[in-house]
Order: structure tokens, then sequence, then C-alpha cells
């Protein structure tokens, strides 16, 4: 695959916190990451709270360093750079949307001024240029160039979110990674954000990573989903595919339990809460909720394996068959009693 961006075993490990104080244990956040993203392409990420999601999106876009493990965009080592050609590197080959633009958006400057912030800081154009660059930034998005002089808090949560999205825009990246970009919008409004946001990627080419805990969402905007657990990338599989041919149970779980994807059917029952991210299980991760799961799981993490169609591979010992319906998944977990190893 022709990559934009490619991680390689990459790991990202914190110090744990207890009552905001550092303790001895430590957060295994991203383990062993690796992959790829073509330009272009859409990726959606998908996993519960916790799982790695947005330790993956920051390590991406050359936010966050991996402790182990290499970043590559567009063919080199981010982070054997010299920091001053990475911090150019990342500013304007990369944008990130996040969550919240009410906290995202720095509320004493003027829209122009959030705007201009980084032309001005990665010097393009001429200080008229830079005016011209704003102008058809708000254009790009749908603001109307009247709200130029406001400030983020005169605006409603859609438009601010806008500005996040013309501000990640600015220097004409090659990848934008959107971390729950509409969960703190109200609903009304989320449609036309998502839409906004395929609208710019297909017109600028963008490489689009789609963070969020919406599977119907993150199925319709992206190409290829990646399934996370407990900070593991265990599955990549095409949008197209991944309800009914996923072949990790954890995917095919997850999917289970997303309302109006399916026939309506009872979700695949997992035994268990998922692990502290401090002491994750050996072997799979997922092995202690797993219904599939032997003593081979608990010895050693699977490697990847390629299924049948490309693009499509999957971490796990004991995959679901191709012509294995959901439904008949939800039966078979139902009827494993928990075995020993599964703690
Ligand atoms: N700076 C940090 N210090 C300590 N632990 C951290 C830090 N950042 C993240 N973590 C931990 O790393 C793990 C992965 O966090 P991350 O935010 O990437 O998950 P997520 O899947 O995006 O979660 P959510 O869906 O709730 O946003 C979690 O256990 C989290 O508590």
């Amino acid at each position: 695959m022709n990559a934009l961006v490619e991680l390689s075993d990459a790991h990202v490990v914190h110090k744990a916190r207890s009552g905001g104080l550092f303790t001895r244990d430590r957060v295994y956040a991203l383990t062993g990451a690796d992959l790829t993203i073509a330009p272009g392409e859409t990726v959606g990420v998908v996993g519960e709270s916790g799982c790695g999601k947005s330790t993956l999106a920051k390590v991406l876009v050359g936010v966050e360093r991996p402790t182990v493990g290499t970043v590559t965009f567009r063919g080199r080592d981010l982070w054997s750079m010299p920091p001053a050609e990475r911090r150019v590197t990342v500013g304007a080959g990369t944008g990130m949307i996040f969550q919240d633009p009410s906290t995202a958006l720095n509320r004493r400057l003027t829209i122009r001024q959030i705007l201009r912030d980084p032309l001005d800081v990665h010097r393009r154009g001429t200080p008229a240029e830079r005016e011209d660059r704003v102008r058809e930034l708000m254009s790009l998005v749908g603001l109307p160039p009247v709200l130029a002089d406001g400030l983020p808090g005169q605006l409603s949560g859609g438009q601010r979110q806008r500005v996040a999205i013309a501000r990640a825009l600015a220097l004409d990246p090659d990848l934008v990674v959107a971390d729950e970009p509409t969960s703190a919008l109200d609903v009304s409004v989320r449609a036309q954000i998502l839409n906004l946001l395929l609208d710019l990627k297909e017109r600028l080419g963008l490489a689009l990573v789609f963070v969020s805990h919406d599977i119907q969402t993150v199925r319709r905007m992206s190409d290829r989903v990646i399934t996370m657990y407990l900070g593991r990338i265990v599955e990549e599989c095409p949008a197209d595919r991944v309800t009914d041919s996923a072949r990790h149970p954890y995917t095919r779980a997850l999917f289970s339990a997303t309302p109006g994807l399916l026939d309506p059917i009872d979700p695949i029952p997992l035994v268990g809460p998922v692990p502290s991210a401090t002491r994750p299980p050996s072997g799979c991760p997922f092995r202690t909720r797993c219904w599939k799961a032997t003593e081979e799981c608990a010895d050693t993490m699977p490697v990847f394996t390629a299924a049948s169609t490309p693009g499509h591979r999957f971490r796990c010992h004991h995959p679901v068959q191709e012509d294995e319906s959901t439904r008949d998944l939800v039966t078979q977990a139902a009827s494993v009693p928990p075995e020993p190893h599964r703690t």
C-alpha cells in the first residue's frame, strides 16, 4: 500500500496516577500498533472507552511520541527528525479535530485570529494572502464572513466545530484526525458536521482518521474499520464487511451490541468487565471475556492473519468462520460456561 503515514510496533506507556499522584504502575495505552494509512483513505477506529483510540489518533498526527516504535510520515521517520523540522512536518501535514470545540478554541481570540494563527506561525504568504486564506477557509466550512470578528462564545456548538475544522485545514494537510468530532454537539447538527467532513475529504483528497463511539457512523464514514481492545489493534476490516464478516470475536460482539445494524438479536454476551490497562492479561487481551478462549490464548498473543478479502486482517487464534452468522455466535457464547483460564 502506498503509505501516507505508517506506525510500526508503536507502544505508548504512561505512568499511572492515583489521586493526582504518580504510582508505580504503568498504563499500557497502546501496544504493538502496526498500521498503514494511504493518501485519501478514511479509517474509522472503534472500541470501548479506554482502549487506546485517542492515543492511536495522537500518535498518528505526531502529537504524542510513542514510548517505543516508529511513526513514518510521507516516508520520513517523524521522531528522528530535528524538532524544528518535525514541527513543520506535523503542523503543515496533519490536522486534528477534537471532541469539544468549546475547549479546543481559545475563547479570547476572534475567529479571524484563530484561523490566522497557524498561517502566521508557519509564515504562509503575505499578510494580505493570509487574510484571503481566512475568508477562503470560512467559506470552505460554510461560515458566513460576518462571523470573522466574533468570539467562539458567540457561536453555536456546530459553528464552533466548523471553526475547529477550518483551523485544522488551514495549512492544507494531507491527514486529518477527528477524535469524536460530534459527540459534544446537539444531535440536530451532528449529521451536518459529518457531511461537511465527508465533503471536505472528497474535495481536498484528505486522508481522514475518524474516532468515535458511534459505530454506525464510523461504518458509514469509513473505507476501513480498525477495532481496538485494551491498547491493541485486533482487527482491520473493509467497512462494508465489518458488520457481518468480521473475524475477531470482539469486533462481532461490538457490532452485535449496536442497535439497528443487524436484524434484531440479543448482543453476544461477554463475560465480565474490560480488564485494567495497568494489568492487561497475558496473551490475547480479549481472552478473559471471549467464549472461544483456550490455553493457547493465555500463552501467546496471536499475530495478524490475512482474511480472504484484501485489506482484512485479524489477530485471533480461534477466529469466527466466514460463514458464521452473528446469531450463531450469540448462541455459542451463551452456552459456554466461564473457564478458569479466563481470569
Ligand atoms: N496521560 C495519561 N496518563 C495516564 N494514563 C493515560 C494518559 N492518557 C491516556 N491514559 C490511559 O490510557 C488508556 C487509553 O486511553 P485513550 O484515551 O487513548 O482511550 P480511548 O479509547 O480514546 O478512550 P475514550 O473512548 O474514553 O476516549 C486509558 O486507560 C487511559 O486512562
